[in-house]
């Protein structure tokens, strides 16, 4: 069973195309750690490594493990993050900014690291939005492979549904490692994505307000 939250944010993202391709394959969570685990056993083996090894010998399982449960737990909406929202009493009318939020990812072209920071704001309208739930929402869409932009709007559409305003914006600053660790090998260079809504898209002094950090 999925949450009134989760099922309203999917929705949010199939109706702007923004949803991860995904496919129902009908396995359940035992049933893909099953054969990720002996997909990876195979793997290892074709690379000429030893599975008799003491040190080896558990690796189709961690990664099996590790996919399914961690770093692509995101894939299923089952473990969307509870969202605890409350009524704008307060009338808030200024931005709330929650700035470095530390976040990993996975590249979904190379299944290597995205290693990076995001910086998340919002003008409230009717609701505000539990602080620590804006870093559980950019992990839940970071646990997934990704590409650096689709995850920064997925990450603006998710709140935007939430909060019930456009008012949203998201900018992420990310070290891929297939850019790093192998291909290029530049171990300088960083990538930077922003995603506006609202006012700051539209409001020139809103938006260099957020970018100003
Ligand atoms: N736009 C975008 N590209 C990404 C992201 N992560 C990785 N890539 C790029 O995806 C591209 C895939 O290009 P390909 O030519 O198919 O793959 P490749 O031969 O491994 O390319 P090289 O990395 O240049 O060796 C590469 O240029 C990656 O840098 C991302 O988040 N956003
Ligand atoms: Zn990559």
């Amino acid at each position: 069973m999925l949450t009134e939250e989760a099922m309203l944010v999917r929705s949010a993202l199939e109706a702007r195309g923004l949803e991860t391709p995904m496919r129902d394959n009908g396995l359940s969570r035992d049933q893909k750690y099953q054969k990720i685990n002996q997909l990876m056993t195979e793997i290892v083996q074709t690379l000429g490594l030893d599975l008799n090894d003491d040190s080896l010998s558990e690796t189709p399982h961690r990664i099996a493990k590790m996919y399914v449960d961690e770093v692509f737990g995101g894939l299923d909406y089952r473990n969307f993050p509870k969202i605890a929202l409350i009524e704008n009493k307060m009338q808030v009318s200024e931005m709330v900014k929650v700035k470095d939020i530390s976040f990993t990812s996975t590249c979904e072209h190379h299944f290597v690291t995205i290693d990076g920071s995001a910086t998340v704001a919002y003008i409230p309208a009717k609701k505000i939005i539990g602080l620590s739930k804006i870093n559980r929402i950019v992990r839940f869409f970071a646990q997934r492979p990704q590409v650096q932009e689709r995850l920064t709007q997925q990450i603006l559409i998710a709140l935007q549904a939430l909060l019930e305003t456009d008012n949203v914006a998201v900018t992420m600053d990310a070290v891929h490692y297939c850019v790093k660790s192998r291909g290029v090998m530049d171990v300088n260079s960083k990538t930077q994505t922003t995603a506006l809504g609202g006012i700051f898209k539209d409001d020139a002094r809103t938006r260099a307000e957020f970018l100003a950090r």
